[in-house]
């Protein structure tokens, strides 16, 4: 989508053509405050008495920007109430809150997270891995229960290096991925929308086929229709008895049941999960599993990288009101 560009001469911007509205703090603003948003003027709707439809039609009728968080779900209704609506800046890497055929109907820009927290996220993958395959979480749990001097014996591990580690989704957090599991001495194979011309893995269209010839399951890509529940029961089958799942994606692009099911029956060796379904839910069954490893959504939470966000907000907002091309636009809404 092309960047908006009607905001005429930006030499006579004054602070009501830069409003910016907010919904809902963003967790860049709940850690940080808005100071770093000081040359916007902020439009607080969560601050307002006011109902949020009445809020909007009263003071949001001319604004032309809006700031959210990822799980604020867009929808046409809020739309309806924002006429003005030509860009919406998310903290999130996920777009699965944007009601997309509506923004790309209405012609508003996205600029999304980018790159930013593709590091952060995919070393939480390579650690959640690391986790289930060397058992981190259950050998600290065994020493702080005064395990270790008993006869109760801790279990081997499994090794990390050349295992066989299928991504979904080769995006930016799925290469970073690639090139730290490389790193390690796996082979890698993936599974994405198109083959990718740049890299030499081996490239998969089918992710049933993907999960017949790995030993590990890494979801690296986005919630869309396509892709809620793609990890289905045949999937985690495929990949076996031996196998790991790792989802620093969204929680729905697993069927959960189905690998709660698995896991209860051991057809898959374990799991590493940043997401689930129904968070901040977690299956009961899960809790008392040490072939798992839980983790509350938090892989894109460190200073640097929060930091480095509210940076990235204030560029995109910055190019917006400037009539410059966004940071971060998403193509091909
Ligand atoms: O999961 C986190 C994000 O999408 O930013």
């Amino acid at each position: 989508m092309a960047t908006p560009n009607h905001l005429g001469n930006h030499d006579h911007r004054s602070k009501e053509l830069s409003q910016v509205l907010v919904l809902e703090p963003p967790p860049i603003m709940k850690l940080y405050g808005d100071q770093f948003l000081n040359d916007f003027q902020l439009l607080k709707a969560w601050e307002s008495p006011l109902p949020l439809d009445q809020f909007l039609s009263i003071h949001a009728q001319s604004v032309k920007a809006l700031l959210t968080p990822g799980r604020y779900p867009l929808t046409r209704n809020i739309l309806q109430l924002i006429p003005s609506l030509q860009l919406v800046v998310t903290t999130s890497a996920g777009l699965n809150h944007i009601d997309l055929p509506e923004f790309q109907r209405r012609g508003i820009a996205i600029a999304s997270a980018g790159d930013v927290y593709s590091e952060d996220v995919a070393d939480m993958a390579v650690g959640l891995l690391i986790d289930v395959l060397r058992k981190i979480s259950a050998a600290d749990r065994y020493v702080r229960k005064g395990l270790w001097d008993t006869k109760a014996e801790f279990p081997l591990g499994s090794k990390l290096c050349s295992k066989r580690v299928g991504i979904v989704g080769l995006g930016s957090i799925g290469q970073e991925v690639a090139k730290r599991l490389q790193a390690f001495g796996c082979r890698i194979m993936y599974t994405s929308r198109n083959k990718k011309p740049f890299v030499s893995y081996p490239y998969y269209s089918n992710v049933l086929e993907l999960a017949a010839d790995i030993d590990v399951l890494i979801i690296c890509c986005g919630l869309t229709e396509q892709t809620r529940h793609m990890i289905n029961k045949d999937v985690m089958l495929a990949l076996g008895k031996e196998g790991v799942v790792i989802n620093i994606g969204r929680g729905p692009i697993i069927d959960e049941k189905e690998l709660v099911q698995c896991l209860v029956q051991r057809e898959l060796a374990g799991a590493g999960l940043d997401v689930f379904e129904n968070e901040p839910h977690v299956p009961r069954e899960l809790l008392t599993m040490d072939n798992v490893v839980l983790s509350p959504h938090r892989a894109v939470r460190t200073p640097e990288t929060l930091a480095a966000m509210c940076e990235h907000v204030k560029g995109n907002l910055e190019a917006f009101f400037s009539n410059k091309p966004l940071l971060s636009p998403v193509m091909n809404i």
